[in-house]
């Protein structure tokens, strides 16, 4: 196996009595694209913060590209990158300032050049200079991934990434997640409700049920081992067992 671009190790996030991510550990090997999937509640959103450092672990240890997060996290930062739907870009700035200055923040060089490439992949070039509060849902998502590649990261975390895009659009952006991903060799995280999305992006999935993993694997083999024809079924079938289990 090659260096592991995320290292997790028995991370656990509590919010006074409800227990987020309990003792979870896991590692992505540089250059894969891992899924985290579960219900939701499952944890999926904690996680991916903490891995940014947005939040405080209650306990356990997390490093990405070597770098300790809890302690440091700073080093990482710049190889890193994000797309959360909880995370928004102020809303007066057109497109092209908000990009401008998060190229900036990222110390992008040959800004023009790096905005102009962005702006043709995600099909933007016609809002770069519209307020980001006047776009809609699916026009604000594009410009969220297009932000999440301005610094041609190493490690990309994404949360939800094509959630509010129609079927063309999602598939487009799939695309080019995917040719960056190859042509990059980055390292990504993605947390999805979409089955499709990660069968087709995804080298391996993490299942996460009431905060802890309770099966890893492709998802060929764990089509698989449940018995199933698709992922889908295979998270219906975790997703009723949880619920049986509670009914008790
Ligand atoms: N700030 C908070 N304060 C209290 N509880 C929280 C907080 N953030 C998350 N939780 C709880 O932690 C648990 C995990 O939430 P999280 O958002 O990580 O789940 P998720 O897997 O991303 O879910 P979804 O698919 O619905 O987005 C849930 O029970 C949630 O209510």
């Amino acid at each position: 196996m090659g260096n592991l671009a995320i290292e997790v190790c028995r991370l656990s996030k509590r919010f006074n009595s409800v227990v987020a991510v309990d003792g979870i550990s896991f590692s992505v090997p540089q250059g894969s694209t891992c899924a985290l999937l579960g219900g939701n509640g499952a944890g999926k959103t904690t996680t991916l913060a903490m891995l940014l450092g947005l939040l405080l672990p209650t306990s356990g240890s997390i490093r990405i590209l070597g770098v300790d997060m809890v302690r440091n996290r700073y080093p990482a930062l710049s190889r890193m990158n994000f797309t959360s739907p909880y995370v928004d870009l102020p809303h007066r700035l057109t497109v092209k300032q908000n990009l401008d200055v998060y190229a900036r923040l990222y110390g992008v060089r040959h800004r023009s050049a790096r905005l102009r490439t962005l702006a043709e992949s995600f099909d933007l070039e016609t809002l770069m200079d519209r307020a980001y509060g006047s776009l809609s849902a699916g026009q604000r998502t594009r410009v969220a991934l297009a932000k999440a590649l301005l610094n041609e990261p190493e490690v990309l975390l994404m949360d939800e990434p094509t959630a509010s895009l129609d079927p063309a659009s999602a598939d487009t952006i799939r695309t080019l997640l995917k040719t960056y991903q190859e042509q990059s060799g980055a390292t990504v995280l993605l947390a999805s409700h979409n089955m499709q999305e990660v069968e087709r992006l995804c080298d391996r999935v993490l299942m996460l049920k009431q905060g802890r993993i309770v099966d890893q694997d492709t998802p060929a083999m764990l089509v698989q081992k449940y018995g199933r024809e698709s992922l889908e079924q295979v998270f219906i079938d975790i997703a009723r067992d949880q619920d049986r289990r509670s009914a008790y």
